[in-house]
């Protein structure tokens, strides 16, 4: 059996790798476009497919939705070394993606969870409104300006400044002022840094990943400029957890009901039994603050820019919002659209495009098709080996097309209208997407990001118009994230924009 394992992975076809040093790394992560030829893969060799990392090493790029439901709950899928270490130095130790098994995750998922409910959720659409409308004010002002002197908007500081606020109120439960520059300065710096994707990077992350997981550690502790801003932002961010939680105790004796927020739920005193301690609560404060932030603003510059190429698209979308806005009160749920909009960028454009998971014990991968190896071999299980790598390819998923059907590599909301999707195995927590993952880690700000995108995309598109500039061109790229991109190489989407209403 030994014998046969290790020839397993080998013999599971792919493509051919043009260099030893990086394997296929660079064409994965740093192609013009992200996809260019992972697609291609996809296309060649189907869903599950062995592709080089760095330095010779055999990986397994998989996009099976039978292997994710394994990998998502099997104990033998553990997180990397090197994105161990990288987690619990931007979040802090303790955090909840930090935390992959046992009682205390299972604890502090039930209570988030009871946080984060549809009920609880729908309670803070009044505050998703009141951010959006603020920043809708501050486009208004910059889009008149903009037009008389021709220029374009980027809308991605714009959307930042949406996110955040919406998770300071929603979430913590204080105003995006409260949080402080420090923070937010702090906060900026780190996603600079995390956006700065070169060659050299992908050597130097395979080479930490050689490092035995000790002396990783101590390069955490080098003073470096992004080191320390990420220390800082954690510090940061737990002192302001430490302020809203002290705030509601507060509140809570002179007898205020404090659950308007996601902190505040997580102090119901009706769950005074299982209830999370305060330093409990205090040590996710980084991971909801950054977790909620980046993802949400990327999804929605990607659907504005979408919006910009397509102005039929575009005006389907603003008949639907201004045909249904009822005096402003939207029934976010009940806009066709709306809704087929968001999955639909939420599948082209998933935040978290792959992610990596290392197997801690010889165990077998079930497929929900069989793959054709390199002798011939038909196979429905793929044999792996302590120590190899396996990347959950979400990107890849997303563009199936038995599941999402022969244009899948085209952007059309009106396929979710249709009903012409596959059903087939299901996968993640919303309309079988992969972008929220799934498992015991699923996003558990999902519903969150959700409800915060219609709220933001009725205001913003209800009163705006976008178009793109021909001199800005904009591209896929990725950096940790999936991110549109500039050619300067910075985040960003600057449109010509126009008030409607
Ligand atoms: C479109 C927006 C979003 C996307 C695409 C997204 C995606 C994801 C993904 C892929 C993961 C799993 C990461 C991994 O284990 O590799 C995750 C985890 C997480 N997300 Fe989100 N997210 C979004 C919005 C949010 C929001 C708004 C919040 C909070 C308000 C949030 C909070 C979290 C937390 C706390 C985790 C860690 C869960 C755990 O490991 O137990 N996310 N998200």
């Amino acid at each position: 059996f030994h014998q046969r394992s290790r020839s397993s992975i080998r013999h599971v076809r792919g493509p051919p790798s043009p260099s030893w040093f990086y394997g296929h790394m660079r064409q994965l992560t740093l192609a013009p476009t992200y996809g260019y030829f992972e697609f291609q893969w996809l296309k060649a060799f189907g869903p599950v497919y062995r592709f080089k990392g760095c330095f010779g090493q055999n990986r397994l790029m998989v996009s099976d939705p039978v292997a994710f439901q394994y990998i998502f709950n099997s104990p033998h899928f553990a997180l990397s070394p090197t994105t161990q270490n990288t987690v619990a130095l931007v979040f802090g130790e303790g955090n909840l993606m930090g935390i992959r098994a046992g009682k205390l995750h299972k604890r502090l998922r039930n209570e988030f969870n009871a946080a984060f409910t549809a009920a609880a959720v729908r309670g803070y659409f009044p505050i998703f409104e009141k951010v959006a409308q603020a920043i809708s004010q501050e486009l208004e002002a910059k889009s008149s300006a903009a037009e008389e002197l021709q220029e374009v908007i980027d809308v991605v500081p714009l959307l930042n400044a949406v996110t955040l606020g919406a998770i300071a109120e929603a979430a913590l439960g204080c105003t995006a002022e409260d949080l402080g520059s420090e923070y937010v300065a702090a906060n900026a710096e780190i996603m600079a840094a995390a956006s700065n994707q070169s060659p050299l990077q992908l050597l130097a992350d395979a080479l930490l990943a050689l490092l035995p997981s000790s002396v990783l550690r101590l390069f955490l502790l080098l003073p470096t400029k992004t080191l320390n801003a990420a220390r800082k932002s954690n510090t940061l961010a737990r002192s302001i957890g430490s302020r809203v939680i002290g705030r509601k105790e507060e509140l809570m004796k002179s007898g205020v009901d404090v659950r308007t927020d996601v902190f505040g739920g997580l102090l119901d005193p009706e769950r005074t039994e299982t209830r999370l301690t305060r330093e409990e609560i205090i040590t996710q404060t980084p991971i909801v603050m950054v977790a909620g932030q980046e993802t949400t603003t990327n999804t929605l510059s990607f659907a504005l820019w979408e919006l910009a190429k397509n102005p039929a698209l575009q005006d389907s979308l603003r008949a639907e919002i201004h045909q249904l806005s009822n005096g402003g009160n939207f029934a976010y749920d009940k806009m066709p659209l709306l809704n087929a909009f968001i999955k639909e960028a939420l599948r082209f454009y998933p935040s978290e495009a792959f992610t990596e998971r290392m197997v801690t014990r010889d165990t077998v991968l079930p497929l929900s098709e069989s793959i054709t190896t390199s002798t011939g071999e038909e196979v429905k299980q793929i044999p792996l080996q302590e120590g190899q790598v396996v990347v959950v390819g979400v990107a890849s998923y997303q563009r199936i097309q038995s599941r999402w059907g022969e244009d899948a590599h085209e952007f059309r909301p009106s396929r979710w209208l249709e009903g012409s999707i596959a059903k087939g195995d299901a996968v993640g927590p919303y309309a079988n997407l992969l972008s929220f993952l799934g498992g015991p880690h699923t996003c558990l700000g999902w519903r969150f990001a959700i409800m915060e995108m219609q709220v933001v995309l009725c205001e913003l598109v209800g009163k705006f118009s976008f178009s793109l500039s021909e001199e800005h061109p904009i591209r896929v790229g990725i950096a940790n994230t999936l991110q549109p991109t500039m050619r300067d190489g910075g985040k960003g989407v600057p449109l010509k924009v126009t008030r409607v209403l």
